[in-house]
């Protein structure tokens, strides 16, 4: 990839959750950062005036749209292999049943490795450009990742799961162990030096960790300036035996909070049944929350009031969260995202979530929630350049061109374009991904 490109056709990006930017006009990138942004207008000046000399310029087609890439704000990489399978019994059951003997292979680094590079390779194909994984028990397996994730090019953060609370598979750690093994997992991150990688602490949930267990972890997130992953009131039973198994707590996030895990560094999956005092302590804390539609329907554990987060300025973004979810793309998650949020609002619930809104949660939203907005999430000079060109009509694509409806402007064409690709499109619509301007080449996903 040189280190000058430009791109020349339809724009498409979020600025808020309200306002989706389109236009017809030009981008350039170099050292992966983006440099100028205009209308083709412009662009055309530019190019006369001797301007862009140096620069590769790509000219994009009238079915295609430079979109910001992907985020995915929570899923389980060594979860993978059981991807669609497994999905028979609730949470509790199923983490005993499928999750527990599945991580606790991750001691085989070889396993490891393999699984890792065909997850990461799979994720950037269907366009995520940036992932939180959880990775599984073990320091060195979840180094696995870490290797996978830089030898891909994929913007990540990566968390050694932390678990000390016995369970039926024996995968647990003693407090000591896991304190000192997720402080190593930090070190050993950072001393790669990636600026794309970094590690985030990783509780596993309050029935699996106790609290001193996560009061350690909330202290070396705090030394290390990482961020907290968890998740957090994902189902009933759930919520009913931490609320047993802690009878000093008032709520599940008074037994987070008094571990010190709740704070603007925070990111909590699931939050499905949080009581409005819940909410209220998320909005003050600054915590976040990943929405996971597809496990939170597939393990039957309810669905998200997402509007009412979001009404409670809680910052959203999407997550996959395979394999209790059972598709990793974004595009899926953002449809049940707006599935769910219509069948609360069938049920008197608020105005459910709209395809651009998705949109926006599944990019910008999703930046903010890793805290990543200043770098990625939408288009801004100063950004770096995590991108998808998405060709709506591209071979073998879902989609056929039927010339229809008549569109009158650049910004229609550009809209139906977009608004098509969420609700219908797939990875062989995205021909082209970035991430901090490298193009990452289909090529290498073809190597297995
Ligand atoms: O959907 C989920 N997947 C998991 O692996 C998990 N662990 C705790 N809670 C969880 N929920
Ligand atoms: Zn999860």
């Amino acid at each position: 990839m040189p280190q000058k490109v430009g791109f020349l056709g339809f724009i498409a990006y979020s600025v808020s959750l309200n306002e989706l930017v389109v236009f017809n006009g030009y981008l350039t990138v170099e050292s992966g950062v983006i440099t100028r942004m205009g209308l083709r207008e412009e662009f055309e000046s530019l190019k006369y005036s001797g301007s862009l000399s140096g620069f590769n310029i790509k000219y994009m087609g009238t079915n295609q749209i430079l979109i910001p890439g992907f985020v995915d704000c929570h899923t389980h990489a060594p979860q993978f292999p059981n991807i669609g399978l497994g999905l028979d019994k609730p949470l509790m059951e199923w983490l005993d049943k499928y999750t527990f003997p599945l991580e606790r292979r991750y001691s085989d680094l070889q396993f490891a490795a393999d699984v890792y590079t065909k997850v990461v390779k799979g994720l950037l194909k269907n366009g995520t450009t940036t992932v939180c994984y959880f990775g599984s028990l073990h320091l060195k397996g979840t180094l696995e990742l870490v290797n996978s994730v830089i030898k891909c090019h994929q913007r990540a953060l990566v968390g050694k799961v932390s678990m000390n609370m016995p369970n039926s598979a024996g995968y647990y750690n003693d407090t000591a162990k896991e304190l000192k093994d997720t402080e190593d997992f930090v070190r050993r991150v950072r001393e790669k030096q990636r600026d794309l990688v970094q590690p985030v602490v990783t509780p596993r949930f309050a029935v699996s960790c106790d609290t001193e267990l996560m009061t350690g972890l909330a202290k070396i997130a705090t030394r290390y300036a990482c961020r907290i992953q968890s998740h957090i009131s994902e189902h009933r039973d759930e919520v009913e035996y931490v609320l047993k198994t802690n009878p000093n707590c008032t709520s599940y996030s008074d037994v987070y909070d008094k571990c010190n895990i709740l704070n603007n560094q925070s990111i909590m999956a699931h939050a499905i049944h949080l009581t409005d005092d819940e909410i209220k302590l998320f909005a003050a804390k600054g915590v976040s929350v990943a929405h996971c539609p597809a496990s939170n329907t597939r393990l039957r554990s309810g669905m998200c009031p997402v509007r009412k987060l979001l009404d409670n300025n809680i910052k959203v973004g999407l997550g996959t969260d395979i394999s209790g979810g059972d598709n990793a793309t974004l595009l899926d998650a953002m449809r049940r995202t707006m599935d769910v949020s219509t069948h609360l609002e069938f049920h008197g619930g608020r105005p459910a979530i709209n395809w651009k809104e998705a949109f926006y949660l599944a990019t910008l939203g999703g930046a903010k929630v890793l805290g990543l907005d200043d770098k990625i999430g939408n288009f801004k000079i100063g950004k770096e350049f995590d991108a998808l060109v998405v060709d709506i009509y591209a071979d073998d694509s879902q989609l056929d061109n039927y010339d229809y409806p008549p569109e009158a402007s650049d910004e229609e064409r550009i809209l139906n374009l977009l608004h098509r690709f969420l609700y219908v499109g797939d990875d062989r619509n995205i021909v082209e991904v970035y991430v901090k301007g490298k193009q990452l080449m289909m090529v290498v996903y073809d190597e297995n």
